[in-house]
């Protein structure tokens, strides 16, 4: 008896050693402890194609099964960053669950959260990388924000390429106007061609799984391969693993820090700047955004303003109201998603509605012949 518990705790304490580079912890053995006693391994998910994934478990890379983890919700649908349950044996072998996430990064493919997809689970910090290569725009950093605050991970900006800016005031300025965009969040200047801000950001990182966010060209590979501390990103993509020149790359979309902490790289996440909503509606309602250039007023909400291009175009037939509303039900949605997360923009949203509640009872006023 003693030794069968003396064996199962050194057991334990392999395992942990294995898992702990991946993030494994007590709570997640916690939580793994009814599936231990049905036999089943623990492992991280590295990696997942259609119906099968790559774990990572104390005996090494095992290729699964997902059929039991793929259910009708796509939000439900097992994802690089899981903990899985996989069947210790068996041709073929089976992922039989997952660990409940404590985080997930989920793409909105429509307004309907249900219909997003999953691109990420268990993330400690979402890293938005945005380079100071180009002139700031914060509008994007805040729905970068919004995406990752809504995960549950923890934003941090990182501005890379700060060697482009030499001059340090100018650079704290830059610093300053993102800290303004992004409360409650760490904003890092990092050079991955000079090394400054890298083992600040090493350090950030080693405690807990990553992400890396932002626009094409933002220097997330650079950043990745810094903190790897190798071109790990590009050999892991062109490895042979049989040596016989079939292309059987084994990308692993997540990897281990050298210096503590995980790296979460999917495809899917790298796409994420494409979640870029107000853009997005810009260009499919292009005709009506080229309209509100003739309004009278710059922020024309064209709702009642004078002056308003927009309206006028519906008015005389030229724009569909349905293609109005079908736009305006958009840009809220999309301004909800930011606002929830957004504190400035939350309270420009409230003084906005005071302003306009405080309108329309002065016009209900007027009407009624009242002086105030
Ligand atoms: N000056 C300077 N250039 C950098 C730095 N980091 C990256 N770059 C350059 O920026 C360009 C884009 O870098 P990537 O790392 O490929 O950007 P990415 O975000 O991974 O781009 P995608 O793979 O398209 O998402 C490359 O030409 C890099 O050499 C930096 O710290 N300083
Ligand atoms: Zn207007």
């Amino acid at each position: 008896m003693s030794s069968s518990s003396a064996s199962s705790a050194s057991q334990q304490s392999s395992l942990s050693r294995a898992l702990a580079p991946y993030g494994w912890d007590d709570a997640w053995a916690a939580a793994f402890a009814p599936y231990a006693e049905q036999g089943l391994l623990p492992g991280r998910v590295v990696r997942v194609d259609r119906g099968q994934c790559d774990v990572l478990t104390a005996d090494g890379l095992l290729r699964a099964e997902t059929a039991f983890v793929t259910p009708h919700d796509p939000m439900r649908v097992i994802c690089t960053g899981d903990w899985a349950a996989v069947e210790p044996g068996g041709d073929p072998r089976f992922v039989r669950t997952y660990l409940p996430r404590r985080t997930a990064f989920v793409r909105n493919t429509s307004s309907n959260r249900s219909e997003g997809q999953i691109l990420a689970a268990n993330v400690d910090h979402a890293i938005i990388a945005v380079s100071l290569a180009a002139e700031l725009d914060l509008g994007r950093i805040e729905r970068f924000l919004a995406l990752a605050w809504e995960s549950g991970a923890q934003p941090l900006v990182v501005l890379t390429k700060a060697d482009l800016v030499p001059d340090p005031v100018g650079l704290s300025y830059l610093v300053q106007d993102v800290e303004t965009t992004a409360p409650g969040v760490q904003v890092l200047p990092v050079s991955s061609a000079t090394g400054d801000g890298v083992e600040i950001l090493r350090a950030v990182v080693s405690g807990g799984t990553s992400v890396l966010l932002g626009q094409s060209g933002a220097g997330k590979s650079t950043l990745a391969n810094a903190l790897l501390g190798a071109d790990v990103m590009e050999v892991q993509a062109i490895r042979d693993v049989d040596g016989k020149g079939r292309h059987t790359t084994t990308t692993r979309n997540l990897l281990a820090l050298p210096g503590g902490g995980v790296l979460i790289d999917t495809p899917g996440l790298r796409g994420v700047g494409l979640w870029d909503a107000e853009t997005g509606v810009g260009q499919v309602f292009a005709e009506i955004e080229e309209l509100s250039q003739r309004c009278r007023f710059h922020d024309c909400a064209h709702e009642a303003e004078p002056g308003c291009a927009v309206l006028a175009a519906v008015e005389d037939g030229s724009l569909a109201v349905r293609r109005l509303e079908s736009y305006r039900k958009l840009l809220r949605e999309n301004q909800r998603i930011v606002a929830k997360t957004d504190v400035r923009l939350r309270n420009e949203l409230r003084r906005d509605w005071r302003l306009k509640s405080a309108e329309g009872r002065a016009n209900y006023a007027a009407k009624r012949g009242g002086g105030r």
